[in-house]
């Protein structure tokens, strides 16, 4: 299994989240502002994310990412593709992004003198926490609600790149740096855009039973969101999802593609 991907996919990763952190840290005004556990846990996830989505591709195609230029992918392998890179990046997301929504939405002051300190102090204690009050099971708290945003999504996200970058190469030729730019910008604004409605769910499953549990379930999450607050629920956060994501993706997809070209 060629693990070039997975790398590249690691490294990239990396860089994207230091452009995207700003967007990530004022989404919800909070206590999440250190950089080693994002860092961590986005190379993580984008290695598993781009790892299997070109090893899939190989099996699908029976071709290396070297050799896609010349003999390009079905769109529906390349979205199949996605699809199975996004649910395993899901599940292996899942607990590093409770911890970021947990940490997000902490609301306390920052220690002041005289105040009680916050109710989690990092994202171990946090971690340490869930398990403690939660169980394990409570680690992968909105996991489901995260494997139906990202699996579809993904597969959105790689079809788009892979369709602007077609669009403007010439046949059998490596996008160049602007095309890249362009179409991993856009990639990332697409997959958000559909992604956004199950994300609002996710974060309200990660943040019940934090005191008390509120939802029955995703449904009943969904169905009581959309009640009190109109269709609008779905589309809170799409902005500053689409702000992020422009930036962050264009760095991701040129990083990635200039680490396999180097090494290729
Ligand atoms: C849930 N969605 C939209 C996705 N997983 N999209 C693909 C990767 C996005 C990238 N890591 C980012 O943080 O923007």
């Amino acid at each position: 299994m060629p693990v070039e991907e997975f790398v590249a996919g690691w490294i990239s990763g990396a860089l994207g989240l230091v452009l995207g952190h700003p967007f990530d840290t004022v989404k919800l005004l909070g206590f999440f502002k250190g950089m080693s556990f994002p860092i961590a846990s986005i190379a993580v996830v984008n290695s598993v994310l781009f790892g299997v989505y070109s090893n899939t591709l190989l099996v699908l195609t029976a071709t290396s990412h070297q050799e896609r230029r010349a003999q390009p992918p079905s769109y529906t392998h390349i979205f199949l593709a996605g699809c199975t890179g996004g649910f395993l990046q899901a599940y292996c997301l899942a607990p590093f992004d409770l911890i970021k929504v947990r940490l997000q939405n902490q609301t306390e002051p920052r220690a002041q003198p005289g105040s009680p300190p916050p109710r989690y102090q990092g994202p171990v204690h946090c971690a340490a926490s869930i398990f403690r009050e939660e169980g394990p099971r409570g680690l992968f708290r909105g996991a489901w609600a995260l494997t139906l945003r990202d699996t579809p999504t993904v597969g959105i996200y790689f079809i788009t790149y892979e369709g602007l970058c077609r669009q403007y190469t010439p046949e059998g030729q490596n996008p160049s740096s602007a095309t890249v730019l362009v179409a991993g910008g856009f990639a990332g604004i697409a997959s958000w855009v559909a992604a956004t409605p199950l994300d609002v769910i996710k974060s309200r499953m990660q943040m019940d039973g934090l005191r008390r549990r509120v939802y029955q379930g995703m449904l009943d999450c969904m169905v009581s969101s959309v009640r009190q607050e109109g269709l609008g629920v779905f589309f809170r956060g799409v902005t500053i999802n689409s702000a992020r994501a422009f930036p962050v993706n264009a760095v991701t997809f040129l990083s990635y593609e200039y680490l396999l070209r180097w090494w290729g």
